[in-house]
């Protein structure tokens, strides 16, 4: 589940008492480690989510950055010019080794139980905090940037690239079975802007990890991606991450059933009262199914986990979500028959699905 640890989980708010800084808890291995397993935990998922930012690995390429508690990401020195860009250099990866040693570690505690998930920002999302100085509702800088310095933006962008696809790969390395690349601001381009500005970086990260780490399922996600669903296949990658927008029948006539598909059901959609979830968990299964035919489905995903669906939110676990909530999503996930008919924990392949 997307945003699976984090401020919505009271033992997560009494750590961050104790531990006030966003980066210290996130770049601690004990407390990445703590933390990553609080939802583990609770809730038993079939897969623990390294706990994060698609931040976390600018300061390894030479942009710091912190997250303050009213005004979120803060990068204090934008890249805006061809001088600024003088401050970027190769990843060094040394500078993120509390990101391998807590996939290690995770591996170790979740063992064949739980698949262990790594995420990226993808490069034109990351680059709009480092244009843009932080969250931004407008994006008028950067957009504004794909005209008046292409190519300024396109350095940029290639440096994004070199430096995300080798920390995927060590993620990778250090056990992360799965990556999920968040390209959560590129549904903020006009579709036809994402080929041009976000695309082809993504294109030559799949390339680049694919070559190295063969096996690993790349997931790809967008926010408000309904414009861009077969333009995202053509990355590559192995999964298509929907966000609530997309009926998930017509997500899955659009996109085929040679590739796999991820989401969808509306993260508010948690504050409602528990049978509601549930409608709300088996209209999006069932479009599914309906649409591709249960038999067709079981095949799907019987396929080691790289193919059919996972079952998830559109978009992160929102902030005030009701913990027991999260929790009847994941038994009513658990509850469906063909997870027990489906033979898809396969020794080293833990299991995908919801
Ligand atoms: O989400 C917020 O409102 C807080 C600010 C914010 C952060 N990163 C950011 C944003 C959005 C923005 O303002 O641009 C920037 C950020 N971080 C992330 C994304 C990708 C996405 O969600 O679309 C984005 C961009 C888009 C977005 O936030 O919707 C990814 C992220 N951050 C984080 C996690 C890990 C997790 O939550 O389990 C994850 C995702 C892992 C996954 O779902 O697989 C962790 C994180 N980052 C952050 C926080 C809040 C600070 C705190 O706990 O003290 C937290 C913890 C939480 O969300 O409760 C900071």
């Amino acid at each position: 589940m997307m945003r699976q640890a984090g401020r919505y989980m009271a033992v997560y708010r009494k750590l961050a008492e104790k531990y006030p800084s966003f980066r210290e808890r996130s770049e601690t291995t004990d407390l990445i480690v703590q933390i990553s397993l609080q939802p583990w935990e609770a809730f038993r998922p079939d897969g623990v989510i390294i706990f994060s930012d698609i931040l976390t690995p600018l300061p390894a390429f030479g942009v710091p950055f912190d997250i303050e508690d009213v005004r979120g990401p803060v990068i204090q020195s934008p890249i805006r010019s061809e001088e600024d860009l003088k401050v970027l250099h190769p990843i060094d990866l040394e500078k993120l080794q509390f990101v391998g040693d807590s996939l290690k570690i995770l591996r170790k505690e979740v063992g064949e139980q739980a698949a262990v998930l790594g995420f990226v920002g993808a490069p034109w999302t990351i680059a709009t905090y480092i244009v843009e100085g932080g969250t931004t509702r407008t994006y008028k800088t950067i957009k504004s940037m794909c005209h008046t310095s292409p190519t300024l933006l396109r350095s940029l962008l290639s440096h994004l690239t070199k430096a995300i696809a080798e920390y995927v790969i060590y993620q990778v390395e250090s056990g992360a079975h799965c990556i999920q690349i968040f390209d959560s601001w590129g549904g903020q381009l006009p579709p036809h802007m994402w080929e041009m500005w976000s695309k082809p970086y993504i294109d030559e990260i799949v390339r680049t990890v694919k070559q190295k780490c063969p096996q690993t399922p790349l997931v790809l996600y967008i926010n408000g991606n309904g414009g861009f669903l077969e333009r995202m296949k053509g990355t590559g990658v192995d999964v298509i991450g929907l966000d609530w927008t997309v009926d998930m029948a017509d997500g899955r006539k659009r996109l085929g059933s040679d590739i796999s598909i991820q989401g969808n059901v509306d993260p508010a959609c948690l504050f409602s009262p528990l049978p509601a979830i549930t409608n709300e968990i088996k209209s999006c299964v069932h479009g599914l199914l309906k649409r591709i035919g249960f038999a067709c489905l079981v095949r799907v995903i019987s396929s080691a986990g790289t193919k059919g669906h996972i079952l998830n939110l559109g978009h992160g676990v929102l902030v005030g979500t009701p913990e027991d909530a999260v929790a009847h999503f994941f038994d009513v996930a658990r509850s469906f028959d063909y997870d027990s008919r489906v033979q898809n924990r396969a020794a080293g392949e833990p299991n995908l699905v919801a």
